[in-house]
């Protein structure tokens, strides 16, 4: 099992480019399969859960080539409507083949997605609005076998705002008869620029980003070139890493107001945070203040994926936090890693009560899940002492080479197979 290790208490500085993001290349990768044609898209991030879609794809007859961040997916030799159980298992994310393969061939046979370490997430949102705009679903030995019926447009109210389903739903509502509209519906940047990329393939959707998203269903849609957005948890990690090792660095190719929420926060506890264009300049040179109250929700509200990092930072800020998760019922599963090295934090259902310390110590520590492994790399980076993140292929399912990219910034941090 690979490891991450860390001697902590190096500055951070210099400059650094954040790739495309996670979020909006799986769903997308998934629309490949609508169009039947070729498909190009330029910074692909190069992670576990995108190579494991990729293997999705290719089981199921697609050719797809991955090189210097660009993802090439043709389409048109699609052969097979079932997804390989052990690939589906690997990643929640190959839900998102229902809605393409339900529109392109009228059918999927998938299994329940991988469980997950951050809570139950089960798809009964995606699974009733499926059935509303016509799809025949049969549960039965952890598989669903999904059959289009008739493929006709509704209005769909989500009970929550869910990510997943109101991509879904998009993704199937392309090719279905006549309009669909969601109402309370999810907002986030990766949900804008998955309607970006169907429109420019011929889709006809509006109002993504707001809370009720139309989708007016077409005959044909096309092979295109598109451009992932930038990862915003990603450039929010970094930007956190910065915070809490002190110096000054420079993101670049970041979409400023999609960090907005994450930048509020950095800037309550003391940090510089200097906007310009697609970069922000972070600056911190001494002890940050904790941030009174901090909750998680929807986007635009504190994304829940930057919880456990902002968590290991006000671990050492002066005076006490309480860091609310709303929309995940267990993703404090790094508390107890950061607790052992030296953090002071107390956990009451949902609520966590972070009374900052003076420092860290380094220690060993497992991840147990994507965010809360970068966060215990974001801990280390701090901590007096060398700091040994083990089962880090949680922290490569969403970043790309997280230790190049601290190394750069002056981290000591190495990689140990
Ligand atoms: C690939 C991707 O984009 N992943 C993101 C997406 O996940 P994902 O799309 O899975 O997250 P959702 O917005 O669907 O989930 C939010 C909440 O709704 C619940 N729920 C969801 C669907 C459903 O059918 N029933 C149900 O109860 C979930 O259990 C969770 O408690 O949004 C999450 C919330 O911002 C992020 O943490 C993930 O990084
Ligand atoms: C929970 C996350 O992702 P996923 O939905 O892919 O599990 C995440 O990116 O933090």
């Amino acid at each position: 099992m690979s490891k991450l290790l860390i001697r902590g208490r190096n500055k951070l500085n210099g400059q650094i480019r954040i790739g495309g993001a996670k979020n909006a290349v799986l769903p997308i990768l998934a629309a490949t399969v609508l169009n039947g044609g070729e498909n190009i898209l330029f910074d692909s991030p190069d992670l576990r859960d995108v190579h494991s879609m990729i293997e999705i794809l290719r089981s199921i007859g697609c050719k797809v080539s991955f090189e210097n961040s660009v993802l090439t997916v043709n389409s048109s030799t699609l052969s097979s409507h079932e997804i390989p159980e052990h690939l589906v298992r690997e990643m929640r994310s190959s839900i998102f083949l229902m809605g393409p393969m339900l529109g392109r061939c009228g059918k999927i046979k998938i299994s329940y997605p991988g469980g997950c370490e951050i809570g139950p997430r089960p798809i009964d949102l995606h699974l009733k609005a499926l059935r509303e705009l016509g799809v025949k679903i049969t549960e039965a030995h952890g598989f669903l076998e999904c059959e289009a019926i008739k493929l006709e447009g509704k209005e769909i109210h989500l009970d929550y705002p869910s990510v997943g389903a109101t991509e879904n739903i998009m993704l199937v509502a392309v090719l279905a008869k006549g309009i669909t509209k969601i109402r309370n519906a999810a907002k986030e940047p990766e949900i804008v620029d998955l309607q970006n990329y169907l429109n420019r393939m011929g889709a006809k959707i509006r109002g993504a980003g707001t809370s009720e998203i139309i989708i007016e269903g077409v005959d044909k849609l096309y092979g295109l070139e598109h451009k992932i957005i930038p990862d915003r948890i990603v450039a929010g990690t970094i930007a956190t890493a910065g915070a809490i090792a002190g110096g000054e660095i420079i993101l670049n190719n970041v979409v400023v107001d999609h960090m907005k929420p994450i930048l509020l926060k950095l800037k309550e506890a003391g940090c510089w945070v200097f906007e310009k264009n697609n970069s922000l300049k972070i600056k911190s040179s001494q002890r940050l203040k904790a941030v009174e109250m901090t909750k998680t929700l929807p986007y635009p509200g504190f994304p829940t994926d930057m919880q456990a990092q902002f968590m290991a930072l006000m671990t050492i800020a002066r005076g006490t936090s309480i860091i609310t998760e709303t929309v995940f019922e267990n993703r404090f599963k790094h508390v107890d890693e950061l607790i052992r090295m030296g953090a002071k934090i107390k956990i009451d259902g949902r609520v966590a009560v972070i009374q900052g310390v003076k420092k860290l110590t380094g220690a060993k520590v497992f991840a147990k899940d994507l965010r809360g492994g970068a966060a215990l790399v974001l801990a280390g980076l701090t901590a007096e002492g060398t700091t040994i993140v083990d089962n880090i292929k949680h922290i490569d399912r969403g970043y790309e080479q997280l230790d190049k990219m601290l190394k750069e910034l002056g981290a000591d941090i190495k990689r140990i197979d």
